[in-house]
């Protein structure tokens, strides 16, 4: 059986200059028309499906969910720098299986909103201050407040005084650095014999570089872990997912196995997590300044709800009571994906699809962008119209949410076994900020700037399309 169609490859470094280094998604979508909705590509051996249909996504990643459950292999981020023991990138079998148990129990939707909703809008009222005070410092202060956020869920606090003192959110963001320079694309991963290239070789400073961010990946990890512990055993029971974990724990058997579950599923939460709710939080306001007919209907919604007497709380929450605000937070996860090109899928078998051979270990990515983009789904896609998604009740007399319409709850954060299991938290979090921020403020461009002055016209060069838009 043949494999997909996609790009002709060059002899032994395959596409290796077909794909794309930026923008993925865009790629991908071109070769939608070119290729049809499946697009193969090797690059030095490894294959690589790409998939640009809802449908098929759904097919392989979910009614096949126990055969596309791996996840690749990083031989920098991976082998030599540790990331692969966290959640995102563990291979399939009985530890990620423990990670997704610890991490569904403890964000499930009832516990979001139970314990850590209230903490949110307390954080946001701050926030909203800040504002106020420096609106200039917008993208800085929204990221510290999803990192506060993410941090205090995770370890209780977010900074301490334990020899002269550690901020985490600092510390986090350093994290986030290392991650971000180890999947840029190093040789070694598509010439895996490297890896044994000793650190003091001529050439060799990606080496010395992994040798480094090793050791201060673990030694951070291992600090933070060690500091809620220490806390806890001290009778400190503050609300954070490790200690909540620790505080459910029952028996003593696997428990050097549960700490290490703990500890690296907890800070997969906390390393990368606040970057793909903050993303959606900058595009979100991005939309509102673009579209201020959205946000004066939201706006609108919001005040006639909530009133000026009193802060919005996360009681408050629910498409039966602001339907259009809740469509405009899943317009802004339309129109502009977190996770835009995807987070690849592999198979732990052979499979066939469609009269197509795709082989055990191929790397397959959904292009969640192109899913968005989609006009069987979507009419005027380039166009942010909250009200896509709602239709009136039977009586003509409020808003419902329009189940023929696709919701991108169903796509944007991925499918089947891996899917992120940080979904509710994530959306719990983009429906506090929007609250808050649409209920106390105008979002308007700076110095009077308009559409035509001032912004890109074009989504495709507004947006950065990286592995998490
Ligand atoms: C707007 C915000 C977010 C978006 C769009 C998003 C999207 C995604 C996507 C697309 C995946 C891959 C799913 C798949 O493989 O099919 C994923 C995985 C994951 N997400 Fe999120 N995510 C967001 C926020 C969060 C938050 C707040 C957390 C943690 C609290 C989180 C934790 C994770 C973890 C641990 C995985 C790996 C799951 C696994 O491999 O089993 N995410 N996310």
């Amino acid at each position: 059986m043949p494999y997909p169609p996609g790009p002709k490859p060059l002899p032994v470094i395959g596409n290796v200059f077909d794909m794309p280094r930026s923008k993925s998604s865009l790629t991908f979508t071109k070769w939608r028309s070119l290729y049809g909705p499946l697009t193969w590509v090797v690059t030095s051996g490894r294959p690589f499906l790409i998939i640009n249909d809802y449908e098929m996504v759904k097919e392989l990643f979910e009614k096949r969910g126990s055969i596309y459950i791996n996840r690749p292999r990083h031989i920098m981020a991976g082998e030599l720098i540790g990331i692969d023991k966290g959640t995102p990138l563990t291979q399939y079998g009985p530890v990620w299986r423990q990670h997704r148990r610890f991490l569904n129990r403890v964000l499930l939707a009832s516990v979001v909103k139970r314990d850590y909703g209230p903490m949110m809008a307390r954080k946001t009222i701050a926030f909203l201050k800040t504002l106020l005070d420096r609106p200039d410092d917008f993208l800085l202060e929204n990221r510290r407040l999803l990192g506060e956020i993410i941090t205090d869920i995770a370890y209780g606090a977010h900074k301490d005084d334990e020899d002269g003192g550690h901020d985490y959110i600092q510390m986090q963001v350093d994290m986030g650095i290392i991650t971000f320079k180890t999947v840029q694309g190093y040789w070694v991963e598509f010439f895996p014999w490297m890896k044994h290239i000793p650190a003091w070789f001529p050439f060799a400073q990606w080496k010395r570089d992994a040798l480094r961010w090793n050791k201060e990946y673990n030694q951070t990890r291992d600090y933070l872990f060690e500091s809620v512990k220490k806390k806890f055993v001290s009778g400190n029971k503050f609300c954070a997912v490790l200690t909540r974990s620790q505080l459910d724990y029952k028996g003593d058997e696997n428990l050097a196995n549960d700490e290490q579950v703990i500890k690296h599923a907890g800070f997969s939460f906390y390393r990368g997590k606040p970057s793909s709710p903050c993303y959606s939080m900058n595009y979100f306001l991005l939309a509102m300044t673009l579209f201020p007919e959205a946000q004066a209907r939201a706006h609108a919604e919001v005040v006639a709800f909530i009133g000026q007497d009193r802060f919005p709380s996360v009681e408050d929450r629910g498409a039966d009571k602001m339907p259009y605000l809740e469509a405009t937070i899943l317009e802004s996860l339309r129109w502009n994906p977190p996770a835009g090109s995807g987070v690849p899928h592999l198979p732990v078998v052979d499979d066939f699809f469609q009269g197509y051979f795709i082989p055990k270990g191929t790397t397959v990515l959904q292009n969640a962008w192109q899913i968005g983009r989609d006009t069987r789904y979507y009419a005027n896609p380039t166009s942010f119209q909250p009200e896509r998604f709602l239709k009136p009740d039977e009586k003509q007399s409020r808003l419902i949410f329009n189940p023929d319409v696709l919701n991108p709850w169903d796509w944007a954060f991925g499918f089947g076994r891996r899917i992120c299991p940080g979904r509710d938290l994530a959306m719990q979090g983009a429906w506090v900020s929007a609250v808050f921020v649409l209920w106390a403020f105008e979002i308007k461009p700076k110095f009077g700037r308009t559409m035509a002055n001032g912004y890109k016209t074009t989504d495709e060069e507004r947006f950065d399309f990286g592995f998490l838009a």
